[in-house]
């Protein structure tokens, strides 16, 4: 339905604006849109998406989406004065530079529209043909356009579709956890203007501030899958431990046993900083392109996955394959040293006292207690392994994230994802799988669909904190996933919390 030639008529008669007549060079602009038009007719939404109820035929849709080219109206519901609401940015009446937010609208083809309301003033555009024409008297402020663009990375999910204080839906633009958003406009404090990255549309959508959204999680908060799981409890509850680096096979016992003696999870202990938090409750969390100096420190590397994945499998290889540039963090631990052990290689062995300060001191990433002893992964042992030059590759529960996103350690998270049941049961045929019960038993078929729910949780939770994710399905082909995104990390540009660069708030 997109008839070259009816766009041509169209732009002929574009709106014009007192005797200012468009620009020979919003032909090119049109042309653009047409093609973007052509991509996403289904999804390009802006104010003229209110015509589109009230038209039947689908070219004559198309072709009056085009032409308000990204603007809302509305009636002052006092004066009944029709006003551009909104122009959205990157649409044509934006590129053309003659609408503004605020402009009244007196006529259209030369009839008032004053008292009219919006659908109306719209059923006139689009009975209109051939030259449409606006009466347009301009705003006497017109706002200065000092906007600066701004990155963030969505910390949570948003549907205009679903959103009935939206202004305009068809304005709106969704977007989920994770995705990179460039807001292009933040002059009204309500509503943002943004568009996705890798942006495929000139046209940005209507997003809710920092503010209002954090406003309508308030309002959902039992919507929200995400909550923060971080806490802080006495060193007395030596009840459910955790165990933590190097050692998940006893993390996993003891989190399985306290999962059925039904306790709650707070298993969990992790280091809390101050921007860590923060960024838990911001909904957008601001980015910059960051690209690490090859003379400075490596990024820490972090793998999640649920427990069984093969996130310890994967990183003894990685440090096996090259152990000069790969290594893992030493534990400590109050448990005392067995014969064959010495201290700062197994585990830094510390009495309890010194193990208390260190926690009382917020110097672990993440730390719990498992059959009486503690154990914790310290950041001073990760920044000895980053200081002496090497890339530290850890894994951590996902709680402890936040605990490693920080501007010194600049953690790179990894997601080990299972792949499907089948593929699950074909190449973990010797696998070994460690459970409550069993210490390396062969993996069962309800491991594996443990293992997807698990799986499915973690992404429902953290999805927004993960920079990659590899499907750990053939070990082989696992590795040299591994081994990719960890260069990526130390010397490719990534997005990164903008706190990290300029710290505001930093420990
Ligand atoms: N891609 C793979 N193909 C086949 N076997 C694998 C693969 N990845 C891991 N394994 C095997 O699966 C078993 C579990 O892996 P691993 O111990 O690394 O799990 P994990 O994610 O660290 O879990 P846990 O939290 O229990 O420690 C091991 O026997 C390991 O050798």
């Amino acid at each position: 339905g997109l008839g070259s030639s009816s766009f041509q008529d169209f732009y002929n008669g574009f709106p014009t604006k007192g005797s200012t007549v468009f620009n020979p060079s919003l032909r090119q602009i049109l042309s653009d849109v047409v093609e973007e038009v052509k991509h996403s007719i289904d999804k390009e939404i802006n104010g003229a998406e209110l015509l589109y109820s009230l038209l039947n035929a689908p070219w004559l849709k198309s072709l009056l989406k085009v032409s308000l080219g990204g603007a809302t109206i509305k009636r002052n519901g006092i004066t009944g004065e029709i006003f551009v609401a909104r122009v959205i940015h990157g649409g044509l009446a934006d590129r053309s530079g003659l609408l503004h937010a605020g402009d009244r609208i007196t006529e259209v083809n030369g009839y008032s529209v004053d008292g009219l309301e919006p659908e109306q003033v719209i059923e006139r555009l689009a009975r209109s043909q051939g030259t449409l024409m606006f009466k347009v008297v301009p705003i006497t402020d017109r706002p200065v356009n000092n906007q600066t663009i701004l990155y963030v990375r969505a910390m949570a999910d948003y549907s205009p579709q679903q959103d009935p204080a939206i202004p305009c839906a068809e304005a709106g633009m969704d977007f989920r956890k994770g995705d990179l958003l460039e807001i292009v406009d933040q002059s009204d404090t309500l509503w943002w203007q943004a568009k996705k990255l890798p942006s495929t549309s000139a046209c940005a959508g209507l997003i809710p501030s920092t503010n209002l959204l954090r406003r309508k999680q308030k309002e959902f908060w039992w919507s929200q899958p995400y909550q923060p799981h971080t806490f802080f409890v006495t060193l007395h509850d030596q009840k459910y431990g955790i165990y933590l680096t190097g050692f998940r096979r006893s993390l996993r016992l003891c989190r399985r046993q306290s999962l059925s003696t039904g306790s709650s999870q707070q298993s969990f202990h992790t280091r809390c900083s101050g921007s860590g938090y923060g960024a838990l409750n911001n909904p957008y969390e601001e980015v910059v392109r960051y690209q690490r100096n090859p003379q400075d420190k490596h990024r820490l590397v972090a793998l999640v996955g649920p427990s069984g994945v093969g996130v310890n499998e994967l990183r003894r290889r990685l440090i096996e394959i090259n152990p000069v540039t790969f290594q893992g963090a030493v534990a400590h631990t109050t448990r005392a040293a067995r014969s064959y052990e010495e201290s700062g290689k197994e585990y830094h062995f510390i009495n309890r006292e010194l193990f208390e300060n260190m926690v009382y001191s917020n110097r672990f990433l993440e730390y719990g207690a498992y059959k009486g002893h503690f154990y914790g992964t310290s950041l001073d042992a990760v920044k000895d392994v980053l200081n002496s030059g090497r890339i530290c590759v850890i894994d951590i529960e996902p709680h402890a994230i936040q605990s490693v996103r920080t501007h010194e350690l600049k953690a790179y998270i990894i997601y080990v994802k299972p792949p499907t049941a089948e593929r699950m049961k074909e190449t973990r045929k010797d696998a070994q799988i460690t459970t409550n019960y069993y210490v390396n038993r062969p993996f069962k078929e309800e491991d594996f669909q443990e293992m997807e729910e698990a799986a499915r949780k973690m992404e429902s939770q953290y999805c927004q904190f993960f920079d990659s994710v590899m499907v750990n399905d053939g070990l082989q082909d696992s590795c040299v996933q591994l081994l990719r995104a960890v260069r990526r990390a130390q010397d490719e540009p990534q997005w990164v919390p903008a706190n990290w660069i300029r710290p505001t708030e930093e420990f």
